[in-house]
């Protein structure tokens, strides 16, 4: 298969004004690819698509060949990048109602996730969901200790036990963590789970196409051969720093062109219910990575068209600091076509026979020119169909463009020492030993 990508730059940028960037490109390349770029330790995603450890490849292909026949559930247990790229992809591949297919007509397991927030209600009425069936649980944390899925997996894991019995449920439970260290790799080893590795040069955003997302997916059903193919030809696509024929760095320069004039909100637009949780994934991707040292464009979202009945209003005529990326497929998975009606109410005949596809197609095409039309700029990233292969390229390319943006922006695209502030005035809140002195001093601010 060979990469069809398209990216589109005609709303965004002149050629011109792109070639500008040509030097701070190369900069960016040299930085990312002699490994002498900030947070250079964690560029192992880069090569992995070619790289990867095949013994495991096979170890994920086997256990979820178990999963597919032990469990009617699978229940993935993680935040961050140790769910949302499962998520992404589950959702952009399968059936839009796979879990409540029967079990014959889904090519895999039903998966739910938990672990993703810290509300009981969730999780109460997850385990309403699962009581009378089998269960599996893919637990994942590169570091073990943080605190929503391991609160989650507390409650699971008592719940399996329950269920089976510690032997049986021990036989159940994956542990997918690091290679050495941590806490849920001790866990593991002490209760005999069979482990999977987030390498540790891979950070979690970038994990995807580790075991961390490989195993939940592949337990769906979903052809992870094809995910890494895709992943590999965008490897191969995108390795010249040459802007004029390398995709992935025209949107990486394009996006700091329109940071540089001010923009500073990217909003990733999709036509696809299937593609919320890939522009979710996205986000923390490019949030995670840019956002730091009072820097970066902050990444928002848009479902169309519904979202044109409630955020339309602003990003037509609302404050001009913001540029929109359109996400596109060529062909759904599926389609209709648009039945004739005798009473013709609501005056839409003129459409009857055409495809929903084509409808949905023009909406965009009609709603990208107002944008523009608005003073929203606009980059079209289209791709013939979501299936896996296309899926595994386009993870790749927004991988490798947020390290570019990164180091084009001048900061660490790889760490993300932001994130620890919420936790240490939770911890203290909670009155976790050794935070005693902040404890305190939170609380008297919050009486004020
Ligand atoms: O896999 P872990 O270690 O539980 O981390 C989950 C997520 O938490 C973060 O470390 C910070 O929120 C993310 O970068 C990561 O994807």
């Amino acid at each position: 298969m060979s990469t069809q990508l398209r990216l589109d730059l005609t709303h965004a940028v002149t050629d011109t004004d792109l070639q500008l960037l040509q030097p701070n490109i190369l900069e960016a390349h040299e930085l990312l690819h002699s490994g002498r770029g900030a947070g250079s330790e964690f560029t192992g995603w880069l090569d992995l698509p070619s790289s990867f450890d095949r013994e495991e490849f096979i170890r994920i292909q086997n256990a979820a060949a178990r999963i597919r026949c032990a469990a009617d559930v699978l229940i993935v247990i993680g935040i961050g990048g140790s769910y949302l790229g499962t998520r992404a992809t589950l959702e952009l591949l399968s059936h839009s109602f796979h879990n409540q297919l029967p079990r014959d007509r889904r090519p895999g397991t039903a998966v739910y996730f938990a672990g993703h927030q810290l509300s009981p209600t969730y999780l109460n009425d997850l385990i309403d969901i699962i009581g009378d069936k089998d269960v599996v649980i893919n637990v994942i944390s590169k570091s073990g200790t943080t605190t929503e899925p391991a609160i989650a997996f507390r409650h699971l894991r008592q719940w399996m036990e329950q269920k089976y019995g510690q032997a049986e449920a021990r036989r159940r439970i994956y542990a997918t963590t690091d290679r050495a260290r941590g806490a849920l790799k001790q866990l593991a080893d002490d209760e005999g789970y069979e482990t999977f590795v987030v390498p540790d040069d891979i950070g979690g955003r970038y994990s995807v196409l580790t075991a961390v997302g490989l195993l939940p997916i592949a337990a769906a059903g979903i052809d992870i051969n094809a995910l890494m193919a895709g992943a590999a030809d965008a490897m191969n696509a995108y390795r010249e720093p040459s802007l004029a024929s390398n995709a992935c760095y025209r949107y990486a320069a394009a996006r700091q062109h329109l940071y540089r004039q001010g923009k500073s909100i990217e909003v990733l637009a999709a036509y696809e219910p299937g593609t919320q949780y890939l522009v979710e994934w996205w986000k923390q991707l490019y949030g995670e990575s840019e956002g730091k040292d009072n820097k970066g464009l902050f990444p928002a979202s848009l479902q169309l068209t519904t979202d044109l009945h409630s955020m339309g209003q602003y990003i037509q005529d609302g404050l001009r600091q913001l540029f929109e990326t359109v996400l596109t497929f060529d062909r759904p998975r599926r389609d209709l076509q648009i039945p004739r009606v005798e009473s013709d109410g609501d005056g839409l005949n003129f459409l009857a026979g055409q495809s929903m596809h084509y409808v949905n197609e023009r909406a965009m095409a009609g709603t990208l020119l107002a944008h523009v039309d608005g003073g929203v700029p606009n980059i079209h990233i289209a791709l013939p169909e979501p299936d896996a292969y296309n899926l595994g390229h386009l993870f790749y390319f927004f991988e490798k463009a947020c390290a570019i943006s990164g180091y084009m922006l001048g900061v660490n695209p790889f760490d993300q020492p932001g994130v620890e502030s919420y936790k240490k005035n939770m911890f203290a809140l909670l009155g976790k030993p050794g935070y005693e002195a902040a404890k305190a001093e939170l609380e008297k601010r919050l009486q004020r």
